[in-house]
């Protein structure tokens, strides 16, 4: 297994997104600081997640993968991380049973704060002037506050973007470990505003069928406690090289290096040029990893970055998420899938039905339209359907409240309702309500697959 490359060797291969940092030696001190810190996930965990992807890559398992789309450290409190854990429970339920399927658990979380920027200043009328300021580039990097000090890239984030993330992390593993992520709670998940939404009652009937069935289960001698803990990974984009590279270690069982701050990186679709600095790092590690793919996207690309990412050609290393909106996927995809099949690469397809669909609504704020969210699905499930490929898995913006940030839905909301409460950082999210429909038309697609 190779070397980790070092840092200034991937800094020479003019790596995209990267915080300009004004204080080299704070940068120097901050990286210094992380090399020292214990791992966030074990090698181990990672190899399991490997297999568990592998099966999905075989067409045996799902993935699903949500969260923020920026995680932010004043959202590091036991509510919100336990709202996203459970409507992603909620939903790996729904799929579980209305798909008949195995699901893959992976959050978008504990790691989730440098966002990759399409320009690299923002403009905004403050007091009736023009004022224009660095890009807010999520907690690792700068403050999203729209202020000339926040701005200012501060490499002490980086450190503060491990304690956060060993802080979601922990109570992650509480709950998932501790009875509350129990099959036998699923009721108990389905709480207040959720509960009695028309599709909260969809869940809640599920819900009574699947207990009935657990206690068939029981009575005829199946172990409840196998019922008591589920399997959930942590992910994110690996897009700060001083904080991937400083998280990157040598497994001491495999001397194979690992990126031990999550248990799945990917690469975004900005940062994944061919001889790029992230492409080589994660080239170098043996995690499970991801590729964002967009719609211009050649299958030549993906055959050279499956080539260069997985060489061996390992079933569960790598997953490719595609993302190229709902308007695209039908043209777009079905070449990138039959060539990267008939060249033999082992790979896991994903959806992303959300980076394609992005628009700006007359109000100013981002935001995307549920019923294209659901088409872009629908699409490439029609899609690997016609090739008789798997559909793999989702891969969704989302949080565990009743957020307004994506029109449409159940609920219909319209884009005046949009700055009732308006939270995210950076993209829209589905809030739950939409999260748990998604669930369940995704579980429809999944029976017809
Ligand atoms: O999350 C993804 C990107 O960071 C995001 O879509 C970029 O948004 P922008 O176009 O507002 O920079
Ligand atoms: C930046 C993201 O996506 P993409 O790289 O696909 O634009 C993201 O997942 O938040
Ligand atoms: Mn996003």
């Amino acid at each position: 297994m190779s070397a980790i490359p070092d840092l200034e060797s991937l800094h020479a291969r003019g790596a995209a997104q990267q915080p300009s940092y004004p204080d080299r030696a704070a940068v120097d001190a901050a990286v210094s600081r992380l090399r020292t810190m214990p791992p966030l996930v074990f090698a181990g965990e990672c190899d399991d997640l490997t297999d568990k992807i592998a099966a999905v890559t075989r067409g045996e398992a799902f993935l699903l993968q949500g969260g923020d789309c920026a995680e932010t450290f004043a959202g590091v409190t036991a509510d919100n991380v336990r709202n996203k854990l459970r409507v992603l429970l909620q939903m790996a339920v729904v799929l579980t049973y209305a798909g008949s399927v195995p699901v893959v658990k992976v959050g978008r979380l504990a790691g989730q704060y440098a966002k990759p920027r399409s320009s690299d200043n923002e403009t905004r009328t403050v007091d009736g002037q023009s004022v224009t300021l660095p890009a807010y580039r999520g907690d690792a990097v700068n403050g999203f506050e729209f202020t000339p000090e926040s701005r200012v890239p501060d490499p002490q984030r980086l450190v503060d973007v491990y304690n956060a993330s060993a802080a979601t992390l922990n109570l992650v593993r509480a709950f998932v470990t501790g009875g509350y992520a129990d099959l036998r709670q699923v009721h108990t998940w389905n709480t207040d505003f959720v509960r009695s939404s028309p599709i909260g009652q969809r869940y809640e009937s599920m819900a009574a069928d699947i207990e009935r069935a657990l206690t068939f289960m029981k009575a005829i001698g199946a172990d409840p406690d196998e019922f008591h803990r589920v399997d959930f990974h942590s992910s994110h984009e690996a897009l700060v090289l001083e904080y991937e590279h400083a998280m990157t270690r040598i497994d001491s069982r495999t001397e194979a290096p690992y990126d031990v701050s999550g248990h799945f990186v990917w690469i975004g679709e900005r940062t994944r040029q061919l001889d790029g600095a992230h492409v080589e790092l994660l080239s170098k590690i043996r995690n499970p990893i991801g590729v964002k793919l967009g719609p211009t996207t050649t299958a030549d690309d993906a055959i050279a970055l499956a080539a260069r990412l997985n060489p061996d050609n390992t079933p569960g290393r790598l997953t490719f998420i595609t993302r190229f909106g709902a308007g695209k996927i039908r043209d777009g995809l079905p070449d990138l899938v039959e060539k990267v099949t008939a060249a033999g690469v082992q790979v896991a397809w994903v959806c992303d039905p959300m980076h394609g669909n992005t628009f700006e609504a007359s109000s100013g704020y981002k935001t995307r339209k549920f019923e294209d969210v659901i088409d872009e699905l629908q699409g490439f499930f029609d899609v690997h359907r016609a090739l008789g490929t798997w559909p793999g898995g989702i891969h969704i913006e989302l949080t565990g409240d009743d957020v307004t940030e994506c029109v449409g839905g159940g609920e219909e909301l319209a884009e005046v309702d949009l700055g009732n409460r308006y939270e995210s950082v950076c993209d829209p999210r589905l809030n739950r309500v939409q999260s748990l429909e998604t669930a369940f038309l995704v579980a429809e697609m999944l029976r017809k697959a």
